[in-house]
């Protein structure tokens, strides 16, 4: 959509229309829904003032990009927003010229308007970056290491700070409640006024030297201080919604030729009544009905999330050195009922994943038994960590990792499928993982009672009820579910072993079937027992081949000289996973149990 010769009136006209779709197509499809109505105005801002063919677009996580894509030639493909083989929720340059940089992640857009910058100066063209960062998002220490040098090097980048005072849930945190603070302009008003009255009252024309300091003193609280101070220019707070104050604001910015913020407050879900403001509900949403907001549910099984949520809460209540943190995800990872019941030993810590897992290193050397509850994906920022001040020094922190396996409409940034290969080769970790509800209140037990680090992982959504009768975790112990009468063996994990059972029944041998509980330390004894009958070993887990489990499997065999067994694994190729309908993906990869049954034939 050509914007750049719209006047004001016409850009309102396009942000109602751009609102009714985005209403419209998510309330039936789902997808992320009040950060990008929030954001409508503010994209429409950049649009017009910057050249989204020539100017890097940045969008933190991107979550909120829909009106962008709206705005450049995805109008009618918008209605497959998510969808197995339709357009990713998040920005992605694959699938247009108008996307700059994959996002999904959160806290990486000053860092890539940073590197863009310094190349554009490098190349000698007229380009300039523009990035749009939420409040949230401000928290992460990725922001600040790009602040750190973009203040320090000057170049050209203008920063939109898009702020609804929400993150998915209520923002945490000193930067959050200095951005609340110059947002509400209380304090700094009735200073200033304050002085300009002491000013007036007290002071002769041309008093100097106590006029100077008094003047440096609201200096000192002047909003946007703390980005002034790191050599960021601050322009705000401005209003988000206002669609001529926004573009006079940026075109202001853009010609400052330095780094610079431009503050501005936004409402969250605007434009849809029961959607604005602050409510963690409508963040990201299944289908819902416009008229009344009310969600279409589809499943009422209860969620592998909420198993663990109730299985923490009662150990927390069981020992008290039980302590937690989840990074910006609380209702997500089920940590909402543990901050509300036990808010001295649960910590929201906003995101701050790498944070988050240092803090409880040292938690756990004080004595107390933390749980790390992240999403498989995001734990992969808090990798450094786990190696350096987990592992290392050998402390029992326990890492919960939710949404394992594919997530299904976030795709390529989301999915869950790398913990087992970057877990798995650090030194004194334990890997495990449970099969079903049942098995994963075990694995909590287990986790609490044993001294070392510690992984495990669990799904999105809802496990499978399963037949088999659980039992406690033995450090290293694997379940021999069935025996079976063929030479092939199915060695599961987690989530695959579900998996494993559909595709044994589905078959017409008889085969066995081996819960693998533990990857890391694999249980040997029994694989090597099981080789002496079984010499076609079938590997099921939803996580990556490489360095998953099956190579553990085969690194053990190797090791024991163990040469006539083929294995076979049904673990993820080397490749990033599209989004959508987890089914429609496990299809499009020939995953499902009735492709995979064809396999083993
Ligand atoms: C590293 C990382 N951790 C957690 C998340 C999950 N997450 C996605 S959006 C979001 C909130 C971001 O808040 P803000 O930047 O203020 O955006 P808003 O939704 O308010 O527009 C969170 C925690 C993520 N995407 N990346
Ligand atoms: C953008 C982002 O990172 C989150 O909003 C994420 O999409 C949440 O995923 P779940 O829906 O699995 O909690
Ligand atoms: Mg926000």
């Amino acid at each position: 959509m050509q914007i750049k010769e719209k006047s004001t009136e016409e850009l309102i006209q396009i942000s109602n229309k751009i609102r009714e779709r985005i209403i419209d197509v998510v309330s039936r499809k789902g997808g992320h829904f009040s950060s990008t109505l929030g954001a409508v105005e503010l994209t429409l801002g950049m649009h017009k003032v910057f050249d989204v063919r020539k100017d890097p677009f940045i969008f933190d996580v991107s979550h909120q990009c829909y009106a962008h894509k709206l705005l450049t030639n995805r109008w009618e493909e918008f209605e497959t927003v998510r969808q197995f083989d339709g357009m990713c929720g998040f920005t992605k340059p694959k699938e247009s010229d108008a996307d700059y940089f994959v996002a999904g992640h959160s806290s990486t857009s000053i860092s890539i308007a940073t590197g863009a910058a310094k190349a554009i100066k490098l190349k000698n063209e007229d380009r300039v970056p523009v990035v749009m960062i939420g409040d949230g998002s401000m928290s992460a220490g990725m922001v600040y290491e790009a602040m750190n040098e973009l203040g320090d090097l000057k170049l050209p980048v203008v920063i939109i700070l898009n702020d609804n005072e929400m993150s998915i849930a209520k923002p945490i945190g000193a930067i959050s409640k200095y951005l609340s603070k110059i947002l509400a302009g209380k304090f700094y008003q009735s200073f200033k006024a304050r002085v300009d009255k002491f000013i007036r009252n007290n002071m002769p024309e041309g008093t100097t030297y106590l006029a100077k300091r008094v003047e440096n003193s609201i200096k000192l609280i002047t909003p946007g201080i703390l980005f002034e101070e790191l050599g960021i220019d601050y322009i705000g707070p401005i209003d988000g919604h206002d669609i001529e104050e926004i573009i006079d604001t940026l075109t202001i910015a853009k010609s400052m030729n330095k780094p610079v913020i431009v503050h501005a407050r936004t409402t969250k879900g605007k434009g849809y009544k029961i959607a604005e403001g602050q409510h963690e509900e409508w963040h990201g949403v299944g289908p819902f009905n416009i008229e009344d907001g009310e969600f279409i549910k589809k499943s009422s099984d209860k969620s592998a999330t909420a198993v663990y949520s109730d299985a923490l809460l009662n150990l927390a209540e069981k020992y008290d050195n039980v302590v937690g943190v989840t990074a910006a995800m609380p209702s997500g990872t089920g940590l909402d009922k543990l901050l509300d019941k036990f808010p001295d030993r649960f910590w929201d810590v906003a995101i701050a994943e790498q944070h988050a897992v240092t803090s409880m290193a040292a938690m756990a050397k004080e004595g107390f038994k933390p749980f790390v509850t992240i999403y498989s994906t995001f734990l992969q920022r808090g990798f450094d960590q786990i190696v350096h001040d987990v592992c290392i020094m050998g402390l029992p922190v326990v890492f919960a990792m939710d949404r394992a396996g594919i997530v299904g409409n976030d795709g390529e940034t989301h999915q869950g499928v790398f913990d087992i290969s970057f877990l798995r080769f650090i030194p004194n970790m334990v890997l495990f993982a449970p099969r079903d509800n049942q098995t994963l209140n075990f694995a909590l037990d287990f986790a609490y009672s044993l001294d070392k680090p510690c992984a495990i992982r669990y799904p999105r959504g809802a496990f499978k009820e399963l037949d088999y009768k659980a039992n406690p975790f033995v450090l290293g112990k694997s379940e021999l579910l069935k025996d079976g009468k063929s030479n092939k063996l199915f060695i599961a994990y987690g989530a695959g072993v579900s998996k494993a059972i559909e595709v044994e029944k589905l078959h017409e041998e008889d085969i066995a079937i081996l819960d693998l509980r533990f990857v890391k330390p694999l249980d040997k004894d029994m694989l090597i027992k099981l080789s002496e009958k079984y010499n076609s070993w079938y590997i099921f887990s939803d996580s990556q081949k490489q360095g998953g489990v099956a190579s553990a499997i085969l690194e053990l065999l190797s090791e024991e000289n163990i040469l006539n067994i083929s294995v076979n694994s049904f673990e993820y190729n080397d490749i990033f996973i599209e989004h959508g309908d987890t089914k429609l993906v496990e299809k499009s990869l020939e995953l499902l149990a009735d492709q995979l049954v064809k396999k083993v034939i």
